[in-house]
């Protein structure tokens, strides 16, 4: 059997294994716990899903949000008010929990919407969540005897059944969301979360939809949330507006917190830990179960910053990574590399009437500052395109305004024939144009192969519940793989690497995502002298052999000159001189510059 097949079949058995286990101790808890704690227990567990999908935004994806209680909120009140002012039965039943998860949805992705577009700062869409479940708790205090008000609905008919059967329907739909939740973040989806936490603006840069992306991770998160919500008010027979409320929506972020973010097993530990010990120590010790919770809380959180379920995590990845000599040690991956269709037969294909890029008038001000002033520069294919200039000149500000649409004050930009306008950077990547940055901008906690299939989501796709087995790449990003190594280590986490490996992945990334117009600033900043003649190798076959239109921010002007064909000047935002390399590097004009000479005198 192959390795791949192989492996896929342990997960599967794994996981398997795993929720019929869980299922087990579901099913026989009752036998053994009295008819108290099942009851607490049992609304432990309904919260245990709603902090399940806290760590799915949270913990996984790095959103903060305090507003996952309303979309419990919505739930219970569906099931509540449906009860109790329509009707009771199996079909209305199945009518409060579709319209409970349905507005849910519908509300979590109007609040995506107003939270997630591109150029949100974090902060914002936290301030959003906050404000929602407040707005929530208002309108059900405003809904006078319809929502019951502050009092809240209660004595509504339900299904009277034994405690027992109660518990083991919450246990059985924690069990199914938990398990749908580990084959989710196991799977390309899940690197893409995790990914989106760790550098969301590499992601951007890569072409990921991330604003599109987060708004969908919230919707169904908010429909699981409802689905508990309901569940939660069908067994206890009362809601209050405090289900929808603030302080439940903080209460579940310190259950993850406390449990461990982005583990699925902490949250649910945290949850139904605190839930239980709390109606525990609330009923024997009335005075001082709040102060004991907050002990422990801190306690935690000085001495386990990753939440309880860190000791058990921790353990297991000492235990991986023991066989395997360290985790900067080359592993077995899983992934396997192929070579993607040629990108010189797409280069031939979409040569066009149009240069692959083109800059007119471009002008970027902060303020009263103008960085760049009327700029303009036309790319062709196959041309590997210096930018040079002293240290404030504007160049880095020149390739934010390239691949950003919002980054410029004015002018225009024009991708093979198509104008960028206001466009966010995941579309101008749609459009060609690759990215790396000043700073080695990757995902510390990824492998090198999961960096790389991230690298193809434009092009590939991903699936929610599957893990890829194989990544597609272009010949020239499995060349850079090759000639640094990192095809040999493609199971290490990119914080391992050294930082030529580093800038040599980053590189690979991009190219993977096979663009027409490549951007590199400073890609040799602190590599070794045969790296950078290595990469310098590469970026000339890249524009001669693969017709690419490289723009680069070079310091070394002698590495400038052994590799471009044409040499952009800048200086103090003005494009000073656009020529050959020997026409450059004879310019007095240039050589004053870099001296730091009056430029008045020199003209
Ligand atoms: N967001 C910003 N707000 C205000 N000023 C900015 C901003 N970004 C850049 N600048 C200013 O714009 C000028 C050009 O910066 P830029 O980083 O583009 O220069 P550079 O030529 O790339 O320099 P270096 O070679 O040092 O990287 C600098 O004076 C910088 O302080």
């Amino acid at each position: 059997m192959p390795d791949a097949t192989r492996r896929s079949s342990r997960q599967v058995w794994r996981t398997v294994l795993g929720a019929a286990i869980a299922l087990a101790i579901v099913a026989t808890a009752p036998l053994y716990l009295g008819t108290y704690m099942t009851n607490v227990l049992t609304r432990a567990l309904f919260l245990a899903a709603l902090a399940l999908t806290v760590d799915l935004i949270w913990g996984y994806t790095g959103i903060l949000t305090f507003g996952q209680s309303a979309f419990f909120g919505i739930g219970a009140y569906a099931c509540a008010l449906v009860f109790t002012h329509w009707g009771f039965g199996a079909g209305w039943a199945i009518g409060a929990l579709v319209i409970g998860i349905a507005v849910a949805m519908v509300t979590a992705w109007l609040t995506g919407l107003l939270s997630f577009y591109h150029g949100a700062s974090p902060l914002y869409s936290s301030i959003v969540t906050l404000a929602l479940p407040i707005v929530l708790t208002q309108v059900i205090f405003s809904g006078g005897r319809f929502t019951g008000s502050s009092s809240g609905l209660s004595g509504f008919p339900t299904y009277y059944w034994k405690i027992d059967t109660w518990f083991w329907i919450a246990g059985v739909f924690l069990v199914v969301a938990a398990t749908f939740a580990w084959l989710f973040v196991r799977s390309d989806y899940g690197r893409i979360l995790i990914a989106i936490r760790e550098n969301e603006d590499r992601c951007a840069y890569l072409g990921i939809p991330v604003s599109r992306i987060k708004t969908a991770l919230f919707a169904v998160c908010a429909g699981i949330a409802a689905i508990s919500g309901f569940g939660y008010a069908a067994f206890s027979n009362v809601v209050a507006p405090e289900l929808a409320g603030f302080q439940l929506g903080t209460e579940s972020l310190i259950w993850v917190a406390l449990g461990g973010r982005g583990t699925l097993i902490g949250p649910i530990l945290g949850a139904i830990g605190i839930d239980a010990t709390s109606s525990y120590l609330s009923g024997n010790l009335p005075f001082l179960w709040n102060f004991i919770v907050g002990v422990t809380f801190v306690a935690v959180i000085i001495l386990l910053p990753n939440g309880i379920a860190s000791l058990i995590t921790g353990a297991w990845r000492r235990y991986r990574t023991r066989g395997a000599g360290g985790g900067d040690q080359p592993r077995d991956s899983g992934i396997r590399l192929t070579a993607a269709p040629s990108v010189r037969a797409a280069a031939a294909a979409g040569r066009s009437a149009s240069p692959p890029i083109r800059i007119d008038g471009l002008t970027c001000r902060y303020g009263s500052l103008t960085v760049l002033d009327g700029i303009d520069v036309e790319g062709k294919q196959g041309q590997l395109l210096s930018i040079v200039g002293p240290n404030g000149a504007g160049k880095t500000t020149l390739m934010r305004c390239i691949s950003n649409g919002t980054e410029r004050t004015g002018g225009t930009v024009t991708v093979a024939g198509t104008e960028i306008g206001r466009s966010s950077p995941q579309k101008i990547v749609g459009l060609g144009v690759g990215r790396s940055f000043q700073n080695t901008s990757l995902f510390d906690s990824l492998t090198v192969g999961d960096c790389l299939r991230l690298a193809r989501y434009r092009i590939d796709g991903a699936r929610p519940f599957y893990r890829s087995e194989t990544v597609a790449l272009p010949e020239p990003a499995l060349e850079i793989l090759a000639a640094t190594g990192l095809d040999q280590r493609l199971g290490v986490e990119t914080r391992y690497l050294s930082h030529g490996m580093k800038r040599g992945l980053e590189l690979a990334m991009v190219l993977a995502t096979e663009p027409r117009v490549l951007l590199l600033d400073e890609p040799t900043a602190g590599l070794t002298k045969p790296e950078r003649t290595a990469i310098g190798h590469v970026l000339t076959r890249l524009a001669e052999e693969y017709g690419l239109c490289i723009f680069l921010i070079e310091h070394d002007l002698d590495f400038v000159r052994e590799i471009s064909n044409r040499i952009v000047v800048l200086h103090q935002g003005k494009l000073l001189l656009d020529g050959t390399v020997e026409e450059v590097v004879s310019s007095e004009l240039v050589k004053a510059v870099y001296a730091g000479q009056d430029l008045e005198a020199t003209v």
